[in-house]
């Protein structure tokens, strides 16, 4: 293993490669730090930082680091405390955002209460949605119009994202109600510096003034205005220093894109460019696969990674029957890891949602594995198919309760009144009193509960693919998609996941009960401290994002998973690309990949990038 630098006392510099040098030592202008995942990114910039201070005499006052999430900056932060170097507690380590908002406090009379919390953000949304439906006499639906709206303010404007005017009046019509509440949102906050600046050079040229120079770490990450601000700030001076790695720009929903790189290098042509193309994180097998599967996208800077490691162990992929199958064989393979004394927090599972994981980490409650998931975990069994299902098996168990009968009467539409339904407790018969005169109802009646009579007989998999074919309810739920503006597919989905939990169920309150301790355990592990030690990490490939692990599991690994079945674009399908790669580089020692064959009785195919693993890089030219 090689020492890590960039912790204890400052490295000397003879501890750094030759590049990595380059890099530290630029004092003056523009640079950008061109640089493959494990290859020293963040340790160049604590680096150069103490080469600032210490060598070039620069007051660390002058010094502002931006990255992107709050976690990062608590990394930075500490890695450079360790340095021991003097003055390090005055250099300003921080988000854009959080930068933003202290340089708006100066100006405006903000306080937090008025940026809209997450929950506040979605009310004014709906309403917002409301009010455009409202004049245009149509339905708007489920669309996400957050992510729009977050997407055209990192963009400074609607073109090239959105050209529906129905969009634009939903974006006006949230401004007006944001407005009228006297909030602003987390991406205001780049507007209204990036107007500040416009308007008020003076202001511009005292920031200027205070921040010479700037690094931003993530730079694959900016979105056009972030970008547009920065290189206001930087001004004249041109003392921007910005370090990234195009393959690993995984938040175009957010208004990233890998070509901010490209955009740097013809907004300030004199840049010196550094390749960071040595890897010190994983074993060169891993390199390799990784480098394999990147090779493949067209928009993005040609690179060389090298490993400083040994080969290694090969990249294992397995193939597996379904995702009942590849939970177990995670699990159990997990647990052997540790049996040998790997420690838990060496280990990743990572997916590409957390609706992935379901399965897996049910598997691991089975085998006594613990484990955090960093992201908010996909309650399944608490989505309303999952809570559709359960009633329809409580009945079938001979539960009588008016919530259940309430919930799925209608699902398939049996056009049954919900006065129908007045007792606490309703059984088959007081619908059929309810409806004595009308024959055509208690043939409805009778027929459910004939459903119901089949469904009782049947383990937990043959009743949900009767309820699903005979009953109509699958009809139902496409109808249901279509009116709320849903994805299909997504309901879809979820169903595979619901079939695949019942495999090896019994019995119907088998797997009721089975739900619940499963939703009782994801629950109690949300209450817990998210980064203990002691336990395997869960992590989606976009929570995976510059961390890293001794053994990696990526699992999921189809087609329509990864890439994701909404990515259909060239750009969202580098875009998933890219995302398997960061997901691939966070393994140290061992990369394992998994995906399934079969999908509640569909074949499934393994994901385009898994293929390119096999892919041989040069094919022989045939004779
Ligand atoms: N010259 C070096 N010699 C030995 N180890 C190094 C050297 N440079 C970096 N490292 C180590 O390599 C690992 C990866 O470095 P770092 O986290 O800075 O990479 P990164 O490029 O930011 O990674 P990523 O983008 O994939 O998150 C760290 O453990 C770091 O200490």
């Amino acid at each position: 293993m090689t020492e890590k630098i960039g912790g204890g006392t400052k490295p000397p510099l003879s501890t750094y490669n030759e590049e990595q040098r380059r890099a530290i030592a630029h004092k003056n202008g523009p640079c950008m730090v061109l640089a493959g995942p494990g290859s020293g990114k963040t340790t160049v910039i604590a680096g150069r930082i103490c080469e600032m201070i210490e060598t070039h005499h620069i007051p660390p006052e002058e010094i502002l680091v931006i990255t992107f999430t709050k976690y990062a900056v608590k990394e930075m932060k500490e890695r450079f405390r360790k340095t021991g170097i003097h003055g390090a507690g005055s250099v300003t380590f921080g988000t854009f955002h959080g930068i933003y908002y202290g340089m708006l406090r100066q100006v405006y009379d903000l306080c937090a209460e008025q940026i809209l919390r997450e929950d506040e953000q979605s009310t004014i949304a709906e309403a917002a949605v409301k009010d455009v439906e409202r004049t245009n006499g149509t339905r708007i639906g489920d669309k996400d119009v957050l992510l729009m709206i977050g997407k055209v303010k990192n963009n400074g404007g609607f073109q090239g994202i959105t050209q529906d005017p129905e969009d634009r009046q939903v974006y006006h019509a949230y401004e007006k109600r944001k407005k009228a509440a006297g909030k602003i949102d987390f991406d205001d906050m780049l507007l209204l510096i990036y107007q500040l600046f416009q308007k008020r050079p003076d202001i511009l040229k005292k920031w200027q003034e205070r921040y010479r120079y700037i690094l931003i770490d993530e730079f694959q990450d900016c979105s056009r205005i972030q970008y547009e601000i920065v290189k206001m700030l930087a001004g004249q001076r041109r003392n921007i220093f910005v370090v990234g790695d195009d393959d690993q720009s995984i938040y175009g929903f957010r208004g990233a894109s890998p070509a901010i790189m490209k955009h740097f290098s013809e907004d300030y042509p004199e840049a010196k460019i550094v390749r960071l193309e040595i890897n010190y994180r994983s074993a060169a097998h891993i390199v390799a696969a990784s480098g394999k599967v990147i090779k493949n996208n067209k928009n993005r800077f040609p690179k060389d990674l090298r490993a400083v490691h040994d080969k290694g162990k090969p990249v294992h992929v397995q193939e597996v029957y379904d995702m009942a199958e590849e939970a177990d064989y995670v699990a159990a393979a997990v647990k052997e890891k540790l049996k040998s004394g790997v420690l838990p927090e060496e280990i990743a599972v990572i997916f590409r949602t957390t609706q992935d994981a379901a399965m897996t980490m049910s598997a691991f409650m089975n085998y006594s594995i613990p484990f955090f998931m960093k992201e908010k975990a996909f309650h399944l069994y608490e989505h309303f198919i999952a809570e559709d299902i359960k009633a329809y098996f409580r009945i079938a168990q001979g539960i009588r309760q008016r919530n259940d009968f309430l919930r799925v009467i209608n699902r398939p539409n049996r056009y049954i009144s919900r006065t129908a339904l007045e007792k606490e407790r309703t059984d088959f018969e007081d619908l059929r009193t309810f409806y004595c005169d009308k024959e055509w109802m208690i043939d409805r009646i009778d027929q459910m509960e004939e459903d119901i009579r089949e469904i009782a007989k049947m383990t937990p998999y043959a009743a949900f693919q009767y309820l699903r074919k005979k009953t109509g309810y699958q009809e139902f739920l496409c109808e249901y998609a279509k009116e709320k503006n849903l994805e299909q597919s997504d309901l879809l989905g979820i169903m595979d996941e619901i079939a695949e939990s019942m495999k090896k169920k019994e019995s119907l309150q088998e797997w009721i009960k089975y739900t619940d301790v499963y939703t009782n355990h994801l629950k109690e592990m949300e209450k817990e401290d998210r980064f203990t030690e002691g336990k395997v990490a869960f992590l989606t490939m976009h929570g995976a994002k510059g961390l890293e692990y001794r053994f990696v599991y990526l699992i999921e690994a189809e087609e329509g998973i990864v890439p994701h079945r909404k990515a259909i674009r060239d750009g969202e399908t580098e875009e998933e690309r890219r995302l398997f790669y960061v997901a691939m580089t966070r393994a140290k020692e061992q990369l394992t990949i998994s995906y399934v064959r079969q999908k509640n009785g569909k074949d499934v195919h393994p994901s385009r990038f898994v293929q390119e693993l096999f892919t041989p890089l040069h094919p022989r030219a045939s004779r």
